[in-house]
């Protein structure tokens, strides 16, 4: 079998095009989209995600401004910060770097963003949204995977569509958008018994666990579709995904490589929200 590499960075510089073109028509307008990314403490790869993030949004002309704050910020502090973006009208788009420092409660900081400028589709009305179809801002790995799997024309109307995780940010939308799609899906976790059983089912195989190599061909059906959301680092530097990617191949019928797959996805769909908030509040 011919395996068919999904490529995010392929399918990111089309929609990334095409959003520059928006943000042009929205700048002869007098709205410059503008998103500004918090971030706590001195977590790595949170730093580099945050500075590939200001970097798109500035390639395309969005104004983006980053806050890094100190890790024994408080939350009270956080919480005040927030407060004065949700207020202020320059910015369209804000963005709390995940994770944060252990002594700040995450539910409260993501309740405390404005939904009108939740451009991370996490909080709460948002996320209701989704779970009735109904318009709102859709978490940016998601949705970068549906983009992608229409891109490649591959259909989810009456697929069985494994996914293995449950967080809230990639495993719970990505099922709840295909869901809406008319896709069958099963959800597996941490604590699924013979988690292999379930995945050897699947049509299309979304991964967003962490855990590097964790899928080789051995758990995948001949011919399913397999998406990889990992991204761990090694102590080499090396960024590696959940899935094998080499063995898969000539096995799938499509999968996404890691790096250049899903990840760029996100940081596109960041900017799409983020263009589409300030479409919104003008
Ligand atoms: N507030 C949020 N926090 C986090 C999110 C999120 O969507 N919102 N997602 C992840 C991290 N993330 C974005 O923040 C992210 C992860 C990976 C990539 C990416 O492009 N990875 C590259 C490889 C890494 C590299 O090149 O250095 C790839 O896969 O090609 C982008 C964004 C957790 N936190």
């Amino acid at each position: 079998m011919n395996t068919k590499v999904m490529y995010g960075s392929t399918v990111a510089r089309h929609i990334r095009t095409d959003l520059e073109g928006t943000v042009l028509k929205l700048k002869e307008k007098e709205i410059t989209p503008k998103l500004t990314v918090i971030i706590i403490g001195d977590n790595p790869a949170s730093e580099t995600y945050v500075r590939m993030k200001k970097k798109a949004a500035e390639k395309i002309g969005i104004q983006s401004t980053i806050l890094e704050l100190p890790s024994d910020t408080t939350e009270q502090y956080l919480l005040s910060i927030i407060q004065d973006l949700n207020q202020d009208l320059s910015t369209h788009g804000i963005l709390v770097q995940l994770p944060l420092p252990d002594h700040i409660n995450e539910k409260k900081v993501l309740d405390a963003v404005s939904p009108d400028k939740d451009v991370d589709g996490f909080h709460p009305i948002n996320v209701g949204r989704l779970s009735i179809s109904q318009e709102a801002f859709y978490p940016c790995t998601p949705l970068g995977i549906m983009k992608l799997l229409d891109f490649y024309g591959v259909q989810m109307k009456r697929k069985h569509v494994v996914v293995i995780g449950r967080s809230n940010i990639v495993g719970k939308p990505i099922g709840q958008m295909l869901l809406n799609e008319d896709a069958t899906v099963t959800y597996c976790h941490s604590k699924t018994e013979d988690l292999f059983e379930y995945t050897k089912q699947a049509d299309i195989l979304i991964v967003a666990v962490g855990k590097a190599h964790l899928i080789t061909k051995e758990a995948v059906k001949k011919g399913a579709v397999v998406v990889d959301v990992g991204n761990t680092f090694l102590d080499s530097g090396k960024v590696v995904g959940d899935v094998v990617f080499d063995n898969l191949l000539g096995h799938a019928s499509h999968i996404t490589p890691v790096p250049k797959g899903v990840g760029p996805m996100t940081i596109t769909m960041l900017l799409y929200n983020t263009i589409e908030a300030a479409k919104r509040l003008g």
